[in-house]
């Protein structure tokens, strides 16, 4: 459709044009800083940064509706640009042109609700956000989407000629950071870091296919995040982890998104969230609370953040029932099949305090929480989720798990309605399937397989006959034979009663 089909209070609103305030925002003093660098934490204080737009209430001067009626109208725009986070241009980054925009299909993934079974199983009705979908298989492009296109107007206007792009990752941050910039070659090269023999082989072979510069180092992820901090405060690199806040913004989408699919009806709507370096559940509560403060959507969903019993420096803070005596302490982490989310010290943890007291300030009551769950329930409940149609990761089980200790604990109810991040694509972690499988799990994970969970390919052989393998072409008698005995001894294995004589 042309921008002329559409409706005529639309029409204005239809294709974005740079506007804004923009700046970079301290959590710890509220310093601004110039948006046109490159910027992780406060020069001040040292603390992390948010991105402030600070005519964000110009916003309010189109009503709630009127915004809801622009977003559904760009979707359906043949403009690359509009088609993935910056469909929400005004909230995404206001600021930048819509050349500047690195679009690889990202953002928009499918909110697919879990099959009837799961759900009766579950108690309540839940939906699963597939973020697998995304281009490099998981949630990290809508944030890398925002970062490299900023980057990019960067590198347009001539503020930067070319860009050393640097992650710590424990998969999918490297995997999603070396496609985007890989795509912006030859301005922009990228290396990654990551703790060895902790990503999966699938993980390792994203990076390295995209032509990043792959370092591993013996540690964990927080130990990599504490090189790549350091090269990005001594060395002319550009940090891609979502200590840029670019990242935050970008991973927004996640909530408009989300607000989008239910028709912007938001009471009822829980949002279930795995927590690792903290930057995905930071941007879920600021884009809902951006999206609630402009009247677009009606109400502020529950929150629930998930970690595991192995990882859960965020989980312990929030134990502490009286907020005035919260302390944060990083963990010791220990292998989790929640492997993405091994992290003891998360980088966003500020932005989480800080954005939790207003999330749960603007609804007028405790929306945010976080729960835990062990490794054997993040294992059982993501195989139940695949076994009943779906293709959730394990981050996806501890998103089911998490919300089964949710209801149990009383945080959701039979009449909520729950969007559970699947935060990427179950093949890339379907080594811990296999071990789970073969019941091969070291015993400091902690998992037993659930016989009715298990599977396993069966192997096929009919003795004294001829097949495939034996000869290059099975032909004439053999052939119909090896057919036949096939057949037979697969429905014999399978129950079947022959129908044909
Ligand atoms: N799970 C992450 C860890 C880094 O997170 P980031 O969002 O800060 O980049 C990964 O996949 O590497």
């Amino acid at each position: 459709m042309n921008p002329s089909d559409f409706p005529c209070d639309v029409q204005p609103h239809l294709v974005p044009r740079p506007g804004g305030d923009m700046v970079y925002k301290c959590l710890g003093c509220d310093a601004t800083h110039d948006i046109n660098t490159l910027l992780y934490t406060c020069p001040s204080c040292n603390s992390v940064l948010l991105i402030e737009d600070r005519d964000f209430d110009r916003h309010r001067a189109i009503p709630g509706p009127l915004w809801r009626k622009i977003f559904d109208f760009r979707k359906s725009l043949n403009i690359p640009a509009l088609k993935g986070v910056y469909r929400f241009h005004e909230f995404i980054g206001p600021d930048l042109p819509l050349e500047a925009v690195v679009w690889l299909g990202e953002g928009g993934t499918p909110v697919v609700e879990a099959s009837p079974l799961l759900q009766q199983k579950v108690g309540i009705r839940l939906f699963f956000k597939n973020d697998g979908q995304n281009p490099s298989a998981s949630f990290k492009d809508r944030g890398m989407a925002s970062a490299f296109s900023r980057i990019n107007f960067l590198l347009q206007s001539g503020i930067l000629s070319n860009v050393l792009a640097v992650c710590a990752s424990t998969g999918d941050t490297s995997a999603s950071a070396a496609l985007y910039a890989a795509y912006l070659k030859p301005r922009v090269t990228s290396a990654v870091l990551l703790p060895h023999g902790k990503v999966t082989p699938q993980q390792l072979s994203q990076p390295l296919g995209n032509g990043a510069a792959v370092f591993e180092i013996a540690g964990v992820f927080d130990d990599c995040m504490k090189v790549v901090e350091e090269l990005s405060e001594n060395y002319n690199v550009a940090l891609l982890n979502s200590k840029n806040a670019w990242r935050i913004l970008g991973q927004e989408s996640y909530s408009y998104e989300i607000a989008q699919d239910f028709s912007y009806d938001t009471r009822n709507l829980t949002v279930v969230v795995p927590i690792g370096n903290a930057g995905n559940i930071t941007a879920v509560m600021n884009g809902f609370l951006k999206f609630f403060r402009i009247g677009i959507i009606n109400a502020l969903p529950k929150i629930i953040g998930v970690q595991s019993d192995h990882a859960s420096p965020v989980f312990q803070y929030y134990r502490e029932p009286d907020p005035a005596r919260r302390r944060f302490a990083p963990v010791t982490v220990k292998p989790s099949v929640a492997q993405a989310a091994m992290i003891g010290n998360p980088v966003s943890m500020p932005r989480v305090i800080r954005l939790a007291d207003r999330y749960d300030q603007a609804a007028g009551q405790r929306r945010v929480f976080v729960v835990e769950v062990s490794e054997q329930q993040i294992m059982d409940w993501q195989l139940t989720a695949n076994r009943h149609g779906n293709i959730v990761c394990t981050h996806g089980g501890e998103s089911l798990a998490g919300l089964v200790t949710a209801r149990q604990q009383g945080l959701v109810t039979d009449d909520d309605m729950a969007v559970l991040d699947s935060t990427a694509h179950m093949l890339k972690f379907s080594n811990f399937q296999q071990m789970y499988f073969e019941n091969a799990f070291p015993a400091h994970y902690g998992v037993t397989p659930d016989p009715a969970l298990v599977n396993a390919p069966q192997l096929v052989e009919v003795p004294g006959i001829a097949t495939p393998a034996d000869r290059e072409t099975l032909s004439g008698p053999e052939m119909t034979t090896f057919v036949r005995k096939t057949a037979d001894e697969i429905a014999n294995r399978l129950g079947l009663k022959r129908t044909k004589q």
